[in-house]
């Protein structure tokens, strides 16, 4: 049996303030470790105060990208290293803001993940299809090849415990959901494909949901046998919100 993973992703939103006192009370509201596993994903700046309001609490902390270097000359680059030591456990890679509007294509999301494993990170490793890919009938390719990119850097036994995001680009922020039908067949299409670089160890990998899932469709999406989770960005900004989730993982 999986263990459900909620992840919350801040995306670039909130001051200092704001992150301690969500972090805070994310911490002080989170369901019980054995139902769901939970992590905040706050924007680098705002690490180190969501891990001290996490402390002593059952929350991971996590973080939204990695450098594709384990250090050196790159400015405005946060390595790996520097993720574990101020305490995150995960680090998302490849969300599709970054390969739309920064240039992530597959090869630097693999380079990426390499580094978060190589620190001992767990990556959170994103792959979705745009609306045109999807009205292409090439979801299955896309995230095929999303998914075989990082195989081809790090090879199956690079893989580790990493979770894998499905993330529909056209549910994303836009309040328009994959319905639970559509998240289902792409996460069996992504088990399967997981099985070909894995075999059997494909049906322990994590697979989570992300685009707009709410408290009010997030019951909907995680009774689906291959919904193990979601990566959460709007409803994430609300403590309540967010535990709401969280609480229909744990009992899902
Ligand atoms: O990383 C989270 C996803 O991009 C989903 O964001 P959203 O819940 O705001 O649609």
């Amino acid at each position: 049996m999986r263990h459900p993973l909620i992840a919350g992703n801040w995306k670039m939103h909130g001051l200092r303030a704001h992150a301690q006192r969500l972090a805070a009370e994310v911490a002080s509201g989170v369901p019980a470790p054995q139902a769901v596993e939970v992590a905040i994903c706050p924007p680098f700046v705002h690490l180190a105060d969501a891990a001290a309001s996490l402390a002593g609490s059952a929350v991971a902390l996590g973080a939204q990208n990695v450098a594709p270097e384990a250090e050196g000359a790159h400015t405005g680059e946060v390595s790996a290293a520097m993720l574990a030591d101020v305490g995150c456990r995960f680090v998302i890679v490849g969300h599709s803001e970054r390969r739309q509007h920064y240039g992530d294509d597959d090869a630097l999301v693999a380079r990426r993940f390499r580094q978060a494993r190589e620190a001992g990170l767990v990556p959170i490793l994103c792959v979705g299809e745009t609306l045109a890919e999807r009205e292409a009938d090439a979801t299955a390719t896309v995230v095929a090849r999303q998914v075989d990119a990082v195989f081809a850097a790090v090879g199956a036994n690079g893989f580790g415990d990493a979770v894998i995001a499905y993330e529909p680009v056209w549910a994303i922020g836009t309040g328009r959901t994959a319905t639970p039908e559509q998240a289902q067949t792409v996460h069996a299409a992504l088990r399967d494909r997981l099985a070909g670089h894995l075999g059997e160890a494909a049906a322990g990998v994590r697979l989570l949901y992300g685009g707009s899932m709410k408290p009010d469709n997030a019951a909907a999406l995680l009774s689906m046998p291959d919904v193990d989770g979601g990566l959460i960005g709007g409803a994430s900004l609300k403590a309540e919100d967010f535990l709401a989730i969280c609480r229909a993982a744990a009992e899902r």
